[in-house]
């Protein structure tokens, strides 16, 4: 008997930041968005903790116990005084390392399908409290659709969102390190406001307006990725250029991010980022996507 779980990728549609707290966290205004790119998780019993993974990233997925999905494992299993013998196979399609919090889907993955594949009846709420201990990013990838992610972005309030939008995600060659993409934030930003969520990007969510969408997204930490990786500034003029209604860093990058009108729209500015030679590949996306459920 084995369980699979399929999670979805997220871009972040406003992505606010605040001072570094004492702990080393921001604090954000996070809006989250569930993109239809999946990660499946699939658990199976086994001797021992076993972790695989396939997919054209998957060489620099760790398959040791640092990999996200085998925490989420020993975490649900710690709690529940039971050990964690469990083969999980993560059939990986979200880009590695791009901000599109590929990781966290795996963990909140994981952590459903052990609880499904043990039997563990844990609340909804234990759920969401092992997501928030394993990372900020992870209840999201629970949750999925919509959401407003408050303290380090681990707090949901989710939205409601009026229509489907359409999108281009243009995957780099290489990576960034979510916290280096933070401190380099902290250097270029020394005064930085509270942050708080834009009414007028919730309103655009709220009726489905991609135009609307397209005039108010915005990423704090995209100046603080292009320092780091400044090539991505050709990936988002390419795909400007191709049409797209917006451009955007994704996360902490560095995944380049477009809003488009429609599906024809998407194949468009993908047939041409690809052939921009300014990215590694061009993948169009829906969203919002559901959040983890099992197949
Ligand atoms: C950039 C985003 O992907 C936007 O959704 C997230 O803020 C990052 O979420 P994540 O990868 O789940 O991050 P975590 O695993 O919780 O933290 C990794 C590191 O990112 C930095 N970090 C993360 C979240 C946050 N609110 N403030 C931070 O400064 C910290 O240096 C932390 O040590
Ligand atoms: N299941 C996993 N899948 C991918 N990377 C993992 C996993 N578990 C641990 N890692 C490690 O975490 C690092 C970041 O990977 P991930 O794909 O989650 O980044 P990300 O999408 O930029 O995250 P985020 O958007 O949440 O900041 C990788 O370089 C890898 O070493």
């Amino acid at each position: 008997m084995s369980v699979t779980v399929r999670v979805p990728a997220k871009v972040n549609v406003q992505l606010a930041v605040g001072p570094a707290r004492p702990d080393g966290f921001h604090d954000l205004a996070n809006v989250f968005l569930a993109v239809g790119l999946y990660d499946e998780v699939t658990a199976a019993p086994a001797d021992e903790l076993r972790v695989t993974c396939a997919g054209p990233d998957a060489a620099q997925v760790p398959l040791d116990r640092t990999n996200l999905a085998a925490r989420a494992a020993l975490a649900l299993a710690e709690r529940h005084g039971r050990p964690a013998d469990v083969h999980l196979h993560i059939a990986k399609d979200i880009p590695v390392a791009g901000g599109m919090a590929g990781g966290s889907a795996d963990a909140a993955g994981a952590l459903l399908a052990c609880d499904a594949l043990w039997g563990t009846g844990a609340s909804r709420a234990e759920l969401l409290d092992i997501c928030a201990e394993l990372g900020s990013d992870v209840p999201f990838s629970l949750v999925g659709g919509a959401a407003l992610g408050t303290g380090r972005g681990e707090r949901l309030q989710e939205l409601a969102v009026g229509g489907d939008f359409h999108w281009v995600f243009a995957v780099a060659d290489g990576g960034l390190s979510t916290p280096a993409v933070y401190r380099e934030f902290d250097r270029l930003t020394p005064d930085a406001p509270a942050p708080e969520a834009s009414p007028a990007l919730l309103e655009a969510l709220r009726t489905g307006d991609a135009a609307a969408l397209a005039a108010t997204l915005s990423n704090d930490l995209q100046a603080a990725a292009l320092s780091l990786f400044p090539a991505l500034a050709d990936t988002l003029k390419a795909g400007t250029e191709a049409g797209a209604l917006a451009a955007l860093v994704s996360g902490s990058g560095p995944t380049t991010a477009f809003l488009v009108k429609d599906a024809d729209a998407a194949e468009r500015v993908a047939a041409a980022l690809r052939a921009s030679g300014t990215c590694r590949t061009a993948r169009p996306a829906t969203s919002p996507a559901p959040g983890a459920g099992v197949l």
